[in-house]
C-alpha cells in the first residue's frame, strides 16, 4: 500500500523516524484508514527498555513521525490534492507530548492518529499507540509547516 512517506522527495527522506533513505532509521510507513492514520511497527530487541518492553524514546519518535506525516497528509486531503502535487506540504515538529499509559511490550505496535485541528501552518495530531487492543501510550504533536528558512540561523 502506498504510504505518505513514499511521497516525500529524496532531499527530505533522511529523517531517522520516517526517511526511506535512512538505513539506520525506523522507516515508518503511514496510511489512511478512513479518517484515521495508521502506522504498524515492530520494535527490535535492541529497542528494549526493561526486558520485554519497548524504550520510551522509541515510542516518542514513532508518535513524532507518524504525526508529522499525518499533518502533511491531512493538509493535502483538505485541499483535495495528491501528495505528489505542488506546492508541497512539509511539516516539522513544534511540540511533542507523550503520556506513557502502560508498559509497551516488544511485539507489533499499531499507531492510530486523528487530526484535532488545522489552523494556518499548524496541524495538531493526536496519536495512540496500541499493543493488540491495549492503548499503551498517547501523544499530541503540534506540527508546523516547515519554513523556507529551516536550518538557517
Ligand atoms: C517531508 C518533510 C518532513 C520530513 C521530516 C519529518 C520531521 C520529523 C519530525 C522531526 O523530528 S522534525 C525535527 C524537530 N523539530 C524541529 O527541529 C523544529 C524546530 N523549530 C522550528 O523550526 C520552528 O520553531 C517551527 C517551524 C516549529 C515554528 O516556527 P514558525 O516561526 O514557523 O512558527 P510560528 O511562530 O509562525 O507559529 C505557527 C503556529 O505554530 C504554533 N507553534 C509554533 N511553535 C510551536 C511550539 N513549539 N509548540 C506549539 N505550537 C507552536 C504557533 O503557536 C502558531 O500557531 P497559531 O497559528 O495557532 O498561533
Amino acid at each position: 500500500m502506498d504510504a505518505f512517506q513514499d511521497h516525500y522527495p529524496e532531499n527530505v527522506s533522511h529523517c531517522y523516524g520516517c526517511g526511506s533513505k535512512n538505513k539506520h532509521g525506523h522507516q515508518i510507513k503511514t496510511h489512511w484508514e478512513g479518517d484515521e492514520t495508521v502506522t504498524r511497527f515492530t520494535p527490535e530487541p535492541y529497542h528494549t527498555s526493561v526486558p520485554g518492553f519497548a524504550y520510551g524514546g522509541l515510542i516518542a519518535s514513532l508518535i513524532d513521525c507518524h504525526s508529522t506525516g499525518t499533518a502533511a497528509a491531512a493538509m493535502y486531503r483538505q485541499e483535495g490534492r495528491d501528495m505528489d502535487s505542488l506546492p508541497a506540504f512539509r511539516f516539522v515538529t513544534g511540540s511533542l507530548h507523550v503520556d506513557f499509559l502502560k508498559p509497551t511490550p516488544l511485539g507489533e505496535l499499531t499507531l492510530r492518529g486523528t487530526v484535532k485541528e488545522i489552523k494556518g501552518r499548524k496541524v495538531v495530531v493526536e496519536c495512540t499507540v496500541f499493543a493488540g487492543d491495549v492503548a499503551t501510550a498517547r501523544g499530541e504533536v503540534v506540527a508546523v509547516q516547515m519554513p523556507e528558512s529551516f536550518g538557517q540561523s
